[in-house]
C-alpha cells in the first residue's frame, strides 16, 4: 500500500519504518526540515534501539523515504497516520493543535479516496471532530480511523512486531478492512470498535498500567514499615496470573512522555464529563511522591545535603532510551540542588544537557568510576543494563572511600550488599549496614 506518516518522533518514525520493512511504499513528513534532512541522510535524531538499521535498509531498498512536501506526501495516498504530539496544556487538557494543524494539511491536500488514520493518543471524541474538520475542506471521498499506539520506547521496534493487539476504531467497514490488510503481516490480533472507544481503550491501558505502578510503591512504603520486602511481596502476587507480573516493579514510579502526560489528560476529560475518577486521582499523587521517598532516605542519612556530593545514575525516564520528559531524574536533582548539594550525573546515552536547565548546573561524568571517584552518596535513579551490573563491590574499590548506595530502581539484591559490605539503602526493602545521621562524609 502508498502510505504517508506525518510526525516522525518515536511513534511517527517507528511506525513508517516498520511498515516499509512489511513491504509498503512509504513517505514520513515531518513540520522540523531539519529533522527530515536528518532522516534522509539515514541518521535517527534519538536514540531507540535497533531502529537505525531497520531504517537504513529501508531508505536503501527505496521503500522509505522523508519529504517535507506536503503536496507530494498527502495526495495520492492510500493510508495517511497521524503521528504527531498531542502534549499537556497547563490544566491537564490535551493540546490537539498539532493534530488539527497536520489534519488540515491532509484535507486540503488528498485528491483521492484516503483512510486518514489518528495514531496519537487523543481526548474522546476528537477522531469525530477531526472527520468534521477535513469534510470541510475537501470534496473527496475519505474515512477516519482511530488506532492508538501501544508501543514502549526503548523496545519499540520489538513491540510493533509483537504487540498484544492492534484496536481499530471506525464506522466504515471499507477503511477498517483496509486498516486491518495494512498490519496484517505483523500478525497481531486485531480488536474492531467504534472510534471513541478505541480512544479511550488507550488511555484506559496507560491508567491501567500507572495503577499497577503506584499500587506496588504504595506496598513499598508498607514492607518499609512492616518489615517486608517488597520484590518478594511483587514476586509472590506476580504468580497469579490473574495479577500478572509485569509492572509489578516499585521504585521511583512512573515519569516519561505517556502515563504523567495522558493520566492528566484522563482525570481531565472525567472532570469535564462530570464523572470522578477517584483511584486515578490518588495513583498520580502516589507517584508524585515517590522521588520525596528516597530523597527522605539521603536527609535522614545526612543532617543537611548541603555541599554534599551526590551522584545521579542515570537520567533518562527509563533504559534504553534518552527521552528525559518528565523523568524523574529531574525532579530529583532539582531538588537536591535546592538543598545546596553538589550534582555528578552519569547516563549511557544521555550525555549533555540538551538545553535543559536542571542538567546544566551539573557536572556530567564520563564514566560510572568517574561519577563514583567524586561523589559521597549514589542515587541510582534509571536502571541501565550497565548501571545494574556494575559490581556493588566496586562502588568502594573504585573510589577507595565509602559510597553510600540509594537505589531509587532495587538494581541489587540485599544478601549482595551485605556480601559487599556496602551501606544500602533501596525501595521498600531493610536497609543494609544502616549507619546513624552523619555530617562526617562531607564535613
Ligand atoms: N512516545 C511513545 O512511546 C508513544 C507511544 C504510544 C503513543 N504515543 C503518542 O503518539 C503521539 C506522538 O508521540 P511521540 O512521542 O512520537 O511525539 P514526538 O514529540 O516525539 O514527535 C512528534 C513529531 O510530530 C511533528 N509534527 C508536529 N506537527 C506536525 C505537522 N503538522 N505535520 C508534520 N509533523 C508534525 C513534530 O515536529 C515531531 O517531530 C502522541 O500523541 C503520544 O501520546 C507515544
Ligand atoms: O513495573 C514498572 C514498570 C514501569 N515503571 C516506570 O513506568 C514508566 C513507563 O514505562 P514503560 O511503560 O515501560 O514506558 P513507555 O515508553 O512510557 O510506555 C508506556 O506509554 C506508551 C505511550 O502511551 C504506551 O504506548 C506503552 O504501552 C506504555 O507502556 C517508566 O518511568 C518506568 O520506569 C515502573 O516504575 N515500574
Amino acid at each position: 500500500m502508498q502510505i504517508t506518516v506525518v510526525g516522525t518522533g518515536y511513534v511517527g518514525l517507528v511506525t513508517g519504518v516498520t511498515f516499509a520493512e512489511i513491504g509498503h511504499e512509504v513517505i514520513c513528513t515531518d513540520v522540523d526540515s531539519a529533522k527530515i534532512m536528518k532522516l534522509s541522510r539515514g541518521e535517527v535524531p534519538f536514540y531507540e534501539p535497533g531502529l537505525q538499521q531497520l531504517m537504513v535498509r529501508n531508505l536503501q531498498n527505496g521503500r522509505l523515504r522523508f519529504t517535507t512536501d506536503t503536496t507530494d506526501a498527502y495526495r495520492f495516498r492510500d493510508v495517511i497516520c497521524i503521528a504527531v504530539g498531542t502534549p499537556s496544556r497547563p490544566d491537564g487538557a490535551v493540546d490537539v493543535s498539532y493534530i488539527e494543524q497536520a489534519v488540515l494539511e491532509v484535507a486540503k491536500a488528498i485528491e483521492q479516496y484516503t483512510v486518514i488514520v489518528v495514531k496519537s493518543t487523543v481526548p474522546v471524541g476528537t477522531n469525530e471532530q477531526v472527520r468534521a474538520m477535513v469534510q470541510q475542506h475537501t470534496n473527496c471521498p475519505f474515512d477516519i480511523v482511530s488506532n492508538p499506539e501501544f508501543l514502549r520506547e526503548g523496545s519499540a521496534i520489538h513491540d510493533i512486531y509483537h504487540g498484544d493487539r492492534i484496536v481499530i476504531g471506525a464506522d466504515s467497514d471499507r477503511a477498517a478492512d483496509i486498516v486491518t490488510e495494512l498490519h496484517k503481516p505483523f500478525g497481531t490480533p486485531v480488536f474492531r470498535t467504534d472510534p471513541r472507544s478505541a480512544e479511550l481503550i488507550k488511555y484506559a491501558s496507560n491508567a491501567f498500567l500507572a495503577t499497577k505502578i503506584s499500587y506496588i510503591n504504595e506496598m513499598a512504603n508498607l514492607c518499609e514499615k512492616l518489615g517486608a520486602n517488597v520484590d518478594a511481596v511483587a514476586h509472590g502476587m506476580g504468580l497469579d496470573r490473574r495479577i500478572g507480573s509485569p509492572f509489578l516493579q516499585a521504585g521511583l514510579g512512573y515519569g516519561g512522555s505517556c502515563f504523567p502526560k495522558d493520566i492528566r489528560a484522563l482525570l481531565h476529560m472525567a472532570e469535564s464529563a462530570q464523572s470522578e475518577l477517584q483511584l486515578l486521582r490518588a495513583v498520580s499523587i502516589v507517584n508524585e511522591q515517590r522521588p520525596y521517598v528516597v530523597l527522605d532516605k539521603l536527609k535522614q542519612r545526612f543532617s543537611s545535603l548541603r555541599n554534599l556530593r551526590v551522584a545521579i545514575l542515570g537520567l533518562s525516564f527509563k533504559p534504553n532510551t534518552d527521552d528525559i520528559r518528565e523523568a524523574v531524574s529531574l525532579v530529583m536533582m532539582k531538588e537536591l540542588l535546592k538543598a545546596g548539594a553538589s550534582l555528578i550525573v552519569y547516563d549511557p546515552i544521555v550525555n549533555q544537557a540538551k538545553g535543559n536547565p536542571v542538567l546544566e548546573s551539573a557536572r556530567f561524568a564520563g564514566s560510572m568510576k568517574e561519577a563514583l571517584d567524586w561523589a559521597e552518596a549514589s542515587i541510582i535513579v534509571t536502571e541501565w543494563d550497565e548501571i545494574r551490573s556494575f559490581p556493588l563491590l566496586q562502588y568502594n574499590q573504585e573510589t577507595l572511600k565509602e559510597t553510600i548506595i540509594f537505589d531509587g530502581r532495587n538494581c541489587y539484591a540485599l544478601a549482595e550488599a551485605e556480601r559487599a559490605g556496602v551501606e544500602y539503602y533501596s525501595v521498600g526493602r531493610p536497609a543494609v549496614n544502616e549507619r546513624q545521621p552523619s555530617h562526617l562524609l562531607h564535613s
